[in-house]
């Protein structure tokens, strides 16, 4: 059987495109897979790494507005249609699936037109415009959320939850610690915006940190995306942080084993990307989030509140996030093990864990048709 997946740009579209392919091969073995992304997307760094197969399209997103650049764009899109309907004829494959992200435009649409049989997962509460306007010529939709199904085709939208990654649910605490030199019995926080990284969180991270460095019980593992790692370094420094002193607390650009890290976290400070969340909930930890604000129809804010309302999360708004509310936030949460246990337990109630089987299944049953 041969699978074409395009899914790209963050890691929030890349990772759920990762699974639903391990997953896959776990029921056919022999299946034969092509990733579609395109140069400048994060898949480019990721898939190659995972040791799949993988081609590029060329397509940029769109502005709002008419613009001489969107005329250009939308010149580099036929070209993309174009190469994507090769790839198609040339791999023949008997399903294609898309993760979201502009990339999987081309390659979806070729497919469609093309009778192949498809399939897009949609992560968010709101979905985005590709997968809207996709929505129209694929098979079959999976949703991440139910709220999500009602902006769909109700006849070819299912309620799968969104896939993550097996390591997420099978890695271990010790092991974490050891791969990160942390101690296991420590409390452990654990700090990301996203495949991205947020400045916000890293500029409020810098004063929880100054603070943290002198309670050495509390571990923070805090990840600030690669274009945040200097500035966040040089902040630190500036602040009167060694952290060459500080063996309880690590920062990181990126993290390529985040199952690891999340096996020993007992609190995430996190943005509120639907993957990220996904993978949250199905460890059970509970969260502090920020949704960032500027998501399409502030999408984020909709997976936080989700969250919150189910007592599994507290959330701090962008435009009220200070070193110090954050740091208040966490000192109660971290001084009251009932109020984190308990939300651990309602994190966990949300999670999905077999989604990215049912997904799986979905594939299968309309590549044979
Ligand atoms: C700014 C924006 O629009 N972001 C969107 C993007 O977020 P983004 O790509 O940040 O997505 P998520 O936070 O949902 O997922 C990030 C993924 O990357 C992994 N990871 C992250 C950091 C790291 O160092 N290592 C690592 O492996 C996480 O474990 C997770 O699997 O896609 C999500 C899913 O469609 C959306 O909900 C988000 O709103």
């Amino acid at each position: 059987m041969n699978i074409i997946v395009s899914g790209g740009g963050t890691g929030g579209h890349i990772y759920p495109a990762i699974t639903i392919i391990r997953t896959i091969q776990q029921k056919v073995p022999d299946a034969r897979f092509l990733y579609v992304g395109t140069k400048r997307g994060l898949e480019a760094d990721i898939i190659p790494k995972e040791g799949l197969p993988f081609t590029t399209v060329d397509i940029q997103g769109f502005e709002r507005h008419l613009t001489a650049d969107n005329i250009l764009r939308a010149g580099r899109a036929m070209v993309g249609v174009a190469k994507a309907t090769r790839i198609v004829h040339k791999f023949k494959p008997d399903v294609v699936i898309g993760t979201g992200g502009y990339v999987c435009g081309p390659i979806l649409l070729a497919a469609s037109l093309m009778h192949i049989p498809t399939l897009i997962q949609e992560q968010n509460v709101v979905p985005g415009i590709t997968n809207k306007i996709l929505s129209k010529f694929v098979t079959k939709i999976a949703a991440g959320t139910e709220e999500a199904m009602k902006h769909f085709p109700a006849d070819k939208v299912v309620f799968t939850g969104n896939p993550i990654r097996s390591e997420v649910l099978s890695a271990q605490r010790e092991q974490g610690a050891a791969s990160f030199g942390l101690d296991p019995k420590k409390l452990t926080v654990l700090v990301s915006g996203g495949s991205r990284g947020a400045r916000a969180i890293n500029l409020a991270m810098i004063g929880v940190i100054k603070n943290a460095a002198a309670h050495p019980e509390v571990q923070f593992l805090h990840v600030t995306g690669k274009r945040g790692y200097e500035p966040v370094l040089k902040g630190l420094e500036e602040a009167g942080v060694d952290l060459t002193a500080c063996p309880h607390i690590l920062v990181k650009p990126y993290l390529y084993n985040m199952p690891q890290a999340m096996a020993m976290a007992d609190l995430a400070i996190f943005r509120a990307g639907a993957t990220g969340l996904a993978e949250l909930t199905a460890r059970g930890i509970p969260a502090i989030l920020i949704p960032y604000p500027y998501a399409a129809e502030n999408h984020q804010e909709h997976n936080a509140r989700a969250l919150e309302e189910a007592g599994a999360a507290r959330m701090i708004l962008d435009r009220e996030l200070t070193p110090e509310r954050l740091s208040s936030v966490l000192t109660e949460l971290l001084s009251e093990p009932d109020k984190l246990q308990a939300m651990a337990k309602a994190s966990r109630a949300m999670g999905r864990p077999q989604a990215a089987s049912d997904i799986a299944d979905l594939v299968l049953d309309i590549a044979k048709k």
